[in-house]
């Protein structure tokens, strides 16, 4: 079932206490896709899931439209819109079995269209064994770990068959290791089951991990909605390069092809005048020695080895912040990386975003000689 939304925009409150939390939203959902609502806190998420879902009417002046497939839903009922709704606090009732539980949907549907007794069961333990919980069908909510609540939510939101699931920071209160199994698991059965699916995420990690494309909030607008890799490939402006994940800041002035701030200097191709530069953790080099191309000097101030690759935090004068740099164990090893080492950083490839649009280059050619 596809969603498509159009000027979805919504104000709370009256007079001057009247704000906006979303600007006219138009987005065009595919049957089957699974997209991600990534922003942070306020950016309006929430409140585009709950008008999406009924919760929440948007405002009326705007020619505000929402269609299900060919189902134009803006007024119909959230009872009668077929939605799985997944929250972050498991809302499971806890007088309740796991199996009566993933049930109670369906025992409460008009008899004309209730499945037999037969049919609920059959339903319920299949769902069950999709979530590796069948084992488990006798127990309390109580007796449970927030993981296996969690997957007993989905169950249960899954066993009306909803066109639509919509999932709010499904996993927020779980720790990263049974975040990480959630995820797999959400994307497995979306996959399995062929619904479609919106959730609300603040973790960039986990919207570009698991959707197939993400949606980029803030101040209720969305920014950038791509596939997670175009997202961080070819971010549409500096919010969306900043927010999804770590960035060093090089500002300078550029004079005849030569970037100065402070005593570091980059050769780079642009034009005189100010410059901001960007830099992900991994398109910087550290190195023993300066090149002609650049020489900005850095001493180590922290090392994480843990993981796949290590993280080296950098301090100098001519940063503003502290720099990050991942680095491979190899060239960790190479290096003999320790705190207080003095050594230089090698862009190898740098953002800017001037006027707000995105451009990038590989490392500089021209030499600083
Ligand atoms: N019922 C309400 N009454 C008044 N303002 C509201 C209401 N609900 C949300 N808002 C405001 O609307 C804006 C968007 O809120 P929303 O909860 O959608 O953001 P969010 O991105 O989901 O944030 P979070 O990640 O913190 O949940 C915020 O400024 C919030 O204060």
């Amino acid at each position: 079932m596809s969603i498509r939304l159009h000027n979805i925009g919504k104000h709370f409150g009256s007079g001057r206490q009247r704000t906006r939390a979303l600007e006219p939203i138009n987005l065009d959902i595919q049957e089957g896709e699974l997209v991600g609502l990534l922003g942070p806190s306020g950016s309006g998420k929430t409140t585009l899931l709950r008008i999406i879902a009924g919760l929440e009417n948007p405002d009326r002046d705007g020619g505000a439209r929402i269609l299900f497939g060919d189902r134009d839903v803006t007024d119909v009922h959230v009872r009668d819109r077929r939605i799985g709704f997944v929250f972050q606090h498991y809302a499971l009732f806890r007088h309740m079995t796991v199996f009566d539980n993933v049930a109670f949907g369906l025992t409460v549907m008009p008899r004309r269209n209730r499945p037999t007794s037969g049919e609920i069961r059959a339903r319920v333990h299949r769902l069950l064994e999709m979530v590796q919980l069948e084992s488990l069908a006798g127990r309390y909510p109580a007796q449970l770990s927030g993981g296996q609540q969690q997957r007993v939510s989905l169950a249960r939101a899954l066993a009306l068959r909803p066109d639509v699931l919509l999932l709010d920071e499904p996993f927020g209160a779980l720790d990263a290791k049974v975040r990480q199994d959630l995820r797999r698991w959400l994307r497995h059965l979306h996959d399995e089951l062929g619904f479609t699916s919106l959730f609300v995420t603040h973790d960039q990690e986990e919207a570009l991990e698991l959707s197939d494309r993400v949606a980029v909030m803030s101040n209720g607008r969305i920014e950038q909605i791509d596939t997670p890799d175009d997202l961080y490939r070819a971010p549409g402006n500096r919010f969306v390069f900043e927010f999804l994940g770590d960035v060093n800041h090089l500002e300078g002035e550029v004079r005849g092809g030569i970037l100065t701030c402070g005593d570091a200097r980059l050769s780079v191709e642009l034009p005189d005048g100010p410059e901001e530069l960007l830099l992900r953790p991994h398109e910087v080099r550290l190195v023993e020695a300066p090149s002609p191309e650049a020489r900005l000097p850095a001493t180590v101030t922290a090392i994480s080895p843990v993981g796949a690759e290590v993280r080296v935090e950098l301090a100098a004068d001519w940063m503003a912040a502290p720099w990050l740099a991942t680095v491979r164990h190899a060239d960790y090893e190479r290096l003999d990386l320790r705190r207080g080492q003095r050594l230089y950083v090698e862009p190898r490839r740098w953002h800017r975003f001037p006027e707000g649009r995105e451009t990038r280059r590989d490392a500089p050619r021209a030499s600083l000689a």
